[in-house]
């Protein structure tokens, strides 16, 4: 499968709020991804989209060229991590991979593979619910990893971890785009975004400003965030 998003026109109303506006872009396999923009510019409501949680108005999401709903075994096409806190608090760190494992008809083996690593190994025995956010966030990495797919989605990673956890992620994130996957990463850390990306989507009031490779936006602007920062400014403000 060709690790590939397409998204193309998503339109999406909450009520008052519009939160996608034309929202179209394509992320291919091979490097991270960055996906940027102002508190409510509608990032996480285009990952939900392209995972089938919100449906949209108008336009089209698909993951190699495939709509999420047309998997049978979606996790083994495309990880997510959406909601570090979706998880059953009485749940095992592990059983809760077991269930989506067996959801996926994935062995046990790939649970225990996906808990080494994420270095959750030991506290993969105990209650997620008693999971700091950083763990949480281990966990939901591990979920995203479970099917070993060829494209992931992750709203925020970065949040709540230690900053040897932050390292971690770094290096997970450049090594998973390094095998060839698609990885959109959402962040408002721009900084680690200049290290880690290749490309970068910026958005605002529901569709893309700009799309453009991170060295390029660097040798204009001197940075990622100062780039940013000009690419948004008017921009901004919660709607
Ligand atoms: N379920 C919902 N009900 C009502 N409004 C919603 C819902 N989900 C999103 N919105 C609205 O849609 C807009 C886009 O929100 P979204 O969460 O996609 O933005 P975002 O770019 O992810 O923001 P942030 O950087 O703060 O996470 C906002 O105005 C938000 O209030």
């Amino acid at each position: 499968m060709t690790a590939t998003i397409e998204v193309n026109g998503l339109r999406k109303r909450f009520g008052a709020a519009l939160a996608l506006d034309g929202m179209t872009f394509v992320v291919r396999g091979g490097h991270v991804t960055g996906f940027v923009g102002p508190n409510g510019a509608g990032k996480s409501t285009t990952l939900r989209v392209i995972t089938g949680l919100d449906r949209p108005d108008a336009g089209t999401a698909t993951i190699g060229g495939q709509s999420y709903a047309a998997f049978a075994r979606p996790m083994r096409h495309v990880g997510a991590l959406l909601d570090p806190h979706a998880l059953h608090p009485s749940r095992s760190g592990r059983n809760h991979l077991m269930w989506l494992a067996r959801s996926q008809d994935l062995p046990a083996a790939r649970v225990d593979e996906v808990l080494e690593l994420t270095g959750l190994a030991d506290a993969g025995r105990r209650q997620a619910g008693g999971y700091s956010l950083g763990m949480r966030q281990r966990l939901g990495v591990a979920a995203a990893l479970l099917g070993d797919p060829p494209v992931l989605l992750l709203d925020e990673p970065f949040n709540g971890l230690d900053p040897a956890g932050i390292v971690w992620m770094r290096d997970l994130l450049r090594d998973l785009a390094g095998e060839g996957r698609a990885v959109l990463v959402s962040s408002h850390l721009m900084s680690e975004l200049q290290d880690i990306a290749g490309h970068v989507i910026v958005v605002g009031h529901g569709r893309v400003i700009t799309a453009a490779d991170v060295d390029d936006l660097v040798g204009r602007y001197a940075s990622l965030e100062a780039a940013y920062l000009r690419l948004t400014a008017g921009v901004g403000g919660i709607r």
